[in-house]
């Protein structure tokens, strides 16, 4: 590919970097726009995969027509179906209306099906459907639609793994992996780390007219030598908690020591997203949850006990006999009288409280499982797929849940 259009094409997407491998990418992705095969874009989170897909769709005859990105990760998996293929109405609980889905909407465009190894076994049945002949049936419906999308797929996870193991449909794997594209993961792109933090300092220059970052050449080579799990989106991040909380403007490698994992605890997240689902950490995460889960229920007995004497008080003082009370649901269970924290959360928390003042702490469960997340975020680099493996639940439960608690 010419030299000249690739760099238009960055230009115009504002992709920065200049690695052999992201050129690459980019210049496949150019290669095959204009045809309507399917594109297989892989790649860890975090490296950049999802504008490819716009850079597809722009270059392409379909151009003036939808193009629509669905997370599919993101959609529970009950309504997955009728979402992609739409529904006939009454076809289930609420269905009060017909549902067009992306199938039809995106007629003659582009669907970007992003986290497409998280589609569940029946849904990919429907999807190699639609693939291989163009067609579909709504959830609820007899009758055989047509479409005529253009499919580009991405994927965070290891789609070899995930077929031998019997999760993804090998048929369904070859038909999306016409054209596989794969993005690199940022360690591998040398001096393009630079240029990105370049990039994203810059950017917090205008949006928050603050004076510019500058790196030490020791700075540079901590940053060249970082494993970077969480990727581009974790060094976006980096930047802007620096740009925002350092007082220094020239930053050196002890200042990002402050804000970057030791390359230690790089290599042990890495470590624990490989261990197999079920194994100690999880369940030190279980007993997490639960712990929450036992200071919550140990504070609603105490609100309502509390609510019960008030009562009392208020028929005592109406004349009438306070209830005896049968049985004593109301008071705490001897079994944790008094719920001591865990040594694991004395361990790692900043946010530890002293003996002198126990209650300090937010008790709430929301407001637990907030900061958990976001502790497993930040741990992960951002990375949501190993940040759901820290915190022992499926990437779809954190997924809904970040987006319920708009911490997307
Ligand atoms: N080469 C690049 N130049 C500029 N910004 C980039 C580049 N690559 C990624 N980014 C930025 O990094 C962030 C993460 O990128 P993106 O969401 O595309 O990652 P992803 O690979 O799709 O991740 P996931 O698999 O978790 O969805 C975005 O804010 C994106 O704009």
């Amino acid at each position: 590919m010419e030299q000249r259009l690739l760099q238009q094409i960055k230009q115009r997407y504002g992709v920065v970097g200049n690695c052999e491998q992201l050129n690459h990418a980019l210049d496949v992705c150019l290669q095959v726009a204009h045809t309507d095969l399917s594109v297989l874009i892989i790649g860890e989170s975090g490296v950049g995969k999802e504008i490819l897909p716009r850079i597809i769709h722009d270059n392409s005859p379909r151009k003036r027509e939808r193009y629509l990105a669905i997370n599919c990760g993101s959609i529970p998996e009950g309504t997955i179906d009728s979402e992609l293929f739409g529904h006939e109405k009454g076809a289930y609980t609420g269905a009060i209306d017909e549902g067009e889905g992306y199938f039809g909407i995106a007629n003659k465009g582009t669907l970007f099906l992003d986290e497409v190894g998280e589609l569940p076994l029946a849904t990919q049945a429907r999807l190699l459907r639609v693939l291989e002949t163009g067609e579909y049936i709504r959830v609820g419906g007899t009758e055989v639609l047509k479409t005529d999308v253009r499919i580009v797929a991405a994927t965070n996870v290891n789609m070899v793994k995930a077929v031998s193991e019997g999760k993804f449909r090998q048929d369904l794997y070859y038909r999306l992996n016409s054209i596989p594209v794969r993005m690199p993961a940022l360690r591998e792109r040398g001096n393009d780390i630079l240029s990105l933090f370049r990039l994203f300092a810059l950017q917090m220059v205008e949006k928050y007219k603050m004076p510019r970052l500058d790196l030490t050449e020791d700075a540079k080579r901590l940053l060249l030598k970082y494993k970077w799990p969480g990727n581009v989106r974790q060094l976006k991040n980096l930047t802007e908690q620096i740009s925002l909380l350092s007082e220094e403007r020239t930053i050196t490698a002890e200042t990002l020591r402050r804000f970057i994992p030791e390359d230690e605890e790089t290599m042990a997240v890495a470590s624990y997203s490989t261990k197999p689902s079920g194994e100690s950490h999880s369940y030190e995460q279980e007993r997490r949850l639960l712990f929450n889960f036992l200071v919550e229920l140990q504070n609603s007995v105490q609100r309502l006990n509390g609510e019960v004497q008030e009562l009392q008080k208020q028929i005592t003082a109406l004349g009438g006999q306070p209830v005896q009370m049968s049985h004593p649901v109301l008071s705490l269970p001897s079994s944790i009288p008094q719920i001591e924290t865990p040594a694991y959360e004395m361990a790692d928390s900043e946010e530890i409280k002293t003996e002198s003042n126990p209650v300090v702490e937010s008790l709430n469960v929301g407001d637990n499982e907030m900061e958990l997340l976001k502790k497993a975020l930040r741990r992960c680099g951002g990375n949501r797929k190993n940040a759901a493996k820290e915190l022992g639940i499926s990437d779809r439960t954190l997924y809904r849940r970040l987006k319920q608690l708009n911490l997307e």
